[in-house]
């Protein structure tokens, strides 16, 4: 286990199997006598020596419901530590997707094997809080609201040649797809990317919006910190003025940010503040927006991934039907410019 996720020996490790078929989530109900009892619960359990928290993942997902989940995909959300006071969990949490006859077979079974009622609900609902679960997960829920395909806009500059560049900008990504998630970096002084992007997200309010941490827009979804920024705050954290009550997004591109990744999301939990939802880890593969940068290939990319206690989002060189494969790596979801978008027309 990384470093970061080292923990005091009094807490107890959790695997927790967030089952889902599509946008329908299977929820497990804590006997009244248990710890954060008469709450729904994803199912789960403790870790036990010797187990990886995969195994356990199977194992407990077994025992409790018979579902075998071995071979099912299964994406890694990420690992939070909480103290309920009168005990401390760290979860290590994943998302298991359920095949259409797995689905099938367990949609109305309405009691595990251990006698608890299980519920099949819908992810609007589970997101909107109208299932009440331990305190821990509200941040699970917060990873589940992350976009998994993320686009990236292009910087103002890739517009230098067009007449009023601004415009150009505005015209070029204002023709994004509906309900795009977009993650709106224009490299340019605070003041233009501002306008720019209050500007646009006037025309599109459908779009849903990453912005800058330096950019005081009057709309966002969630913040964004580059890794300058995250060197920064942890070198020195009151140098940084962050975002308190959005989600943050973190940019990261090696071991020593995805640690000061790890400790700014660990600090947020700790203080209540809106959570890191997650991390752009880059660049995979070679791209043309980024020539000098060596990129880091999948394998030395599913490493750092793994180190990561918040879901992680594959870019560098990408394409959006990447996703399985870079599932399969431990991605959450894959992020890009190019070939995200329509193509550029200046
Ligand atoms: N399974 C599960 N546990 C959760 C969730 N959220 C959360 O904070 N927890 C906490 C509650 C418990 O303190 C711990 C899970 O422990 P557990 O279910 O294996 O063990 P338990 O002590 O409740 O029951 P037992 O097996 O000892 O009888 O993790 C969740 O979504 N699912």
């Amino acid at each position: 286990m990384p470093a970061s996720s080292a923990a005091q020996p009094s807490t107890v490790h959790v695997a927790v199997a967030v089952i889902c078929h599509q946008a329908r989530y299977l929820l497990g109900f804590r006997a009244a006598h248990q710890h954060q009892g008469n709450r729904y619960e994803f199912v789960g359990g403790k870790i036990e020596a010797n187990e990886t928290p995969i195994r356990a993942l199977c194992r407990e997902v077994h025992e409790e419901t018979g579902i075998v989940i071995d071979n099912s995909p299964k994406r890694k959300l990420g690992r939070l530590q909480h103290d309920y006071g009168d005990k401390r969990v760290c979860l290590h949490v994943y998302e298991v997707r359920l095949d259409a006859v797995q689905y099938a077979e367990h949609q109305h079974q309405a009691q595990g094997l251990e006698g608890q009622t299980l519920t099949w609900v819908d992810k609007e609902a589970l997101i909107a809080g109208r299932y009440p679960l331990p305190a821990a997960n509200a941040t699970i829920l917060a990873w589940l609201e992350l976009p998994s395909v993320i686009t990236i806009s292009y910087p103002l500059s890739a517009f230098a040649t067009a007449r009023d560049p601004m415009q150009a900008w505005l015209a070029h990504h204002e023709r994004l797809a509906p309900k795009t998630a977009v993650y709106l970096r224009l490299q340019t002084d605070v003041a233009a990317a501002t306008t720019a992007i209050d500007t646009l997200l006037h025309l599109r309010p459908d779009i849903y919006a990453i912005v800058p941490h330096t950019v005081h827009a009057a709309t966002r979804e969630i913040t964004h910190l580059n890794q300058r920024t995250l060197l920064a705050w942890q070198a020195a954290p009151d140098s940084v003025d962050i975002d308190s009550e959005r989600p943050l997004l973190l940019s990261c591109h090696d071991e020593a940010s995805i640690d000061a990744a790890n400790q700014l999301a660990q600090q947020r939990l700790n203080n209540g503040l809106s959570p890191v939802v997650g991390l752009l880890l880059s660049p995979v593969c070679a791209t043309q927006t980024h020539p000098d940068a060596s990129p880091l290939g999948w394998a030395a990319w599913s490493a750092l991934a793994a180190r990561a206690d918040v879901p992680v989002i594959a870019l560098g060189g990408l394409h959006p039907d990447m996703a399985e494969q870079a599932a399969d790596y431990g991605a959450y979801g894959v992020a890009g410019i190019r070939e995200f978008q329509p193509a550029l027309i200046i």
